[in-house]
């Protein structure tokens, strides 16, 4: 008898069919029992709040952060403070709260697994044992190993190093204030960023402020061709080029941060007195040779770096290059374009610098240089920056639920069982929060008032996973802020957007002017690219102050 006849096939074919279909079934009725008996905006039992959903997708700016959208929901569906969104297929079940209590609930007093989108995301930014998705033990061990690199003392000592990236930045400012060009601060500010933590971390220059390098192009492709599910955009899932330029790009990133790695393990080597060096990667050999010549009983010299941990290192070391700018970068961004429309506060921030660096903007890098310390003083700026974090935060912390793990609604004792929940304290959602009583005013002296309920605040998220390096991007912040605010006057120039100077500018921005151009009131909206980042990258033009020196 024939195995492949036709009758024999097509009954294969169908038992695949029904198989696939009876298994789409029992998910998809998984899904819908998961988000029955939660609040959340109208569902139907085929499309889940997917239908919902898109009605507010569609009212929003074409490539708005993902982050802004349960906002809207919130607002549409007259819903409370937390709520589940069913949008099975296309994404997991997810549990959006705004609430500081539950978000407590499972970030400090139980710290839940990083959910799966979260090591999806950065895979193609860090990979295989990266802190940021990492879990248990191996988080564990490179957490305890990284600490000492951001203690305040390390972090102090790195400042005139920082100050000497941000003159090169205030000197590229400075030419743009003198041509009065049009152009976009945000591949700016990433370049800035990118050099300042490589210093930070690799002690090493990269100078792409100045020329071109390699890794800072494979990390910028990286972020514009974005890891499947960080964007609702579905023509990128088909873009059947993605796979292998993040491929390629990986492999960039990986060639350059292993030589520097190599390179600094063999002059290790070569110093007998095994000179101790705070720098995330002088950390991760540290703790290398501990584990080796621990397990050996030896005291003499390794020679080789073993595989397994030269790839976690070089996971570890891009992730902090990654998560070291792709944040700050849209901070500094935002920290301008506030202050610029807020000439009142813009005069108290350049009063507080005068104040504690003399009158010149001149003095100020040799000031911070001479005693970084200064910093501390800048009281207002501090302020200014975190209220920037409150309107415009960068990321959020997405968890995963499990098996016996509840989560309770603070005002009714509800007890939400959270098995293969997405659980997200959505920060757009906790920092917009009725509790901050002008919840979309920007008005940094908020931060400056004791009595300011400041519990929704999380920009840096909270717990053992919360930001390693928030006390670095303040740092920064602070100082880039210091050198150019007295020098510059910063002016958005959204309106300008269908010019040929900004068409041509090889930045990969689209240049989108169609549809709603506007989020609460403000052109400058967050986009996801990586993390979310001002839209367009905040095309500006600059002007030098008048009488002002340096
Ligand atoms: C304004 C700047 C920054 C913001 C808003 C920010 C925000 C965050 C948030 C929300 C998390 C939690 C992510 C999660 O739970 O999945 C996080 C974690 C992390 N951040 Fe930042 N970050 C900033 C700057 C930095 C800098 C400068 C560095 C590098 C030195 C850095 C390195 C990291 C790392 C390695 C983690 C993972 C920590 C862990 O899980 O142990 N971040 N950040």
């Amino acid at each position: 008898m024939d195995v492949l006849s036709p009758q024999r096939l097509s009954w294969a074919i169908g038992v695949v069919i029904v198989t696939g279909l009876l298994e789409f079934w029992r998910r998809l009725h998984y899904h819908r029992s998961l988000s029955k008996n939660l609040p959340g905006p109208p569902r139907s039992y085929l499309f889940g709040h997917l239908i919902s959903m898109g009605k507010i997708v569609a009212k929003q700016p074409k490539s708005a952060a993902p982050q802004t959208y349960s906002m809207h929901v919130k607002e549409a569906y007259g819903l409370g403070d937390w709520f589940c969104l069913d949008v099975w297929p296309l994404g997991p079940t997810i549990l959006v709260t705004f609430l500081p209590e539950m978000m407590h609930e499972f970030t400090v007093k139980y710290s839940a697994l990083k959910h799966p989108a979260v090591a999806e995301f950065m895979e193609n930014f860090g990979g295989e044992g990266n802190l940021v998705s990492a879990e248990g033990a191996t988080w564990k061990k490179w957490r305890s190993a990284f600490n000492p690199g951001f203690s305040a003392s390390h972090l102090m000592a790195m400042v005139p190093a920082l100050v000497d990236q941000c003159a090169i930045f205030c000197k590229l400012m400075d030419d743009h204030a003198k041509k009065g060009d049009l152009f976009r601060m945000e591949p700016a500010t990433t370049r800035l960023t990118v050099d300042i933590i490589a210093k930070v971390v690799m002690d090493h220059d990269l100078n792409s402020q100045t020329s071109s390098n390699d890794l800072v192009n494979a990390f910028i492709s990286q972020t514009r061709w974005q890891a499947i599910g960080a964007q609702f955009q579905p023509s990128e899932l088909i873009d059947f080029r993605r796979p292998f330029v993040q491929r390629w790009n990986n492999y960039r990133m990986n060639r350059y941060i292993g030589r520097v790695l190599d390179e600094r393990f063999a002059d290790r080597q070569r110093q007998s007195d095994g000179k101790q060096q705070k720098h995330v990667i002088d950390l991760a050999l540290t703790t290398y040779l501990k584990e080796v010549k621990g397990a050996t009983g030896s005291n003499s010299k390794v020679d080789k770096m073993d595989p397994d941990f030269r790839a976690g290192a070089i996971a570890n070391i891009k992730t902090f290059v990654f998560a070291g700018h792709d944040t700050t970068s849209s901070t500094i961004c935002y920290c301008y374009n506030y202050l610029s429309k807020n000439p009142n506060m813009l005069a108290k921030i350049r009063a507080e610098h005068d104040s504690i660096f003399g009158s010149g903007p001149a003095a100020a890098a040799q000031a911070i240089k001479d005693d970084a310390r200064l910093l501390n003083r800048l009281e207002y700026t501090t302020a200014v920056i975190k209220e920037v974090l409150r309107l415009q935060p960068p990321a959020s912390s997405i968890r995963v639920g499990e098996e016996g793990f509840f989560i309770h609604d603070p005002t009714t004792g509800q007890a939400i069982h959270t098995k293969d929940l997405m659980l997200w304290p959505v920060d757009v959602g906790l920092h917009r929060s009725p509790l901050w009583g002008d919840p979309h005013i920007f008005r940094p002296e908020r931060f400056l008032d004791p009595s300011t309920n400041t519990s929704a605040y999380v920009p840096f998220s909270k717990g053992p996973r919360n930001c390693i390096g928030q006390e670095l991007a303040m740092i920064e912040t602070k100082v880039i802020l210091a050198m150019t605010v007295r020098s510059f006057d910063f002016e958005a120039a959204y309106k300008e957007l269908c010019s040929q100077e900004l068409r041509g500018d090889g930045s990969g921005y689209p240049g989108d002017v169609e549809g709603v151009q506007e989020m609460w009131g403000d052109e400058a909206y967050q986009i996801q690219l990586g993390t979310a980042k001002p839209r367009e990258g905040m095309p500006c033009r600059l002007r030098r102050r008048k009488g002002v020196v340096g």
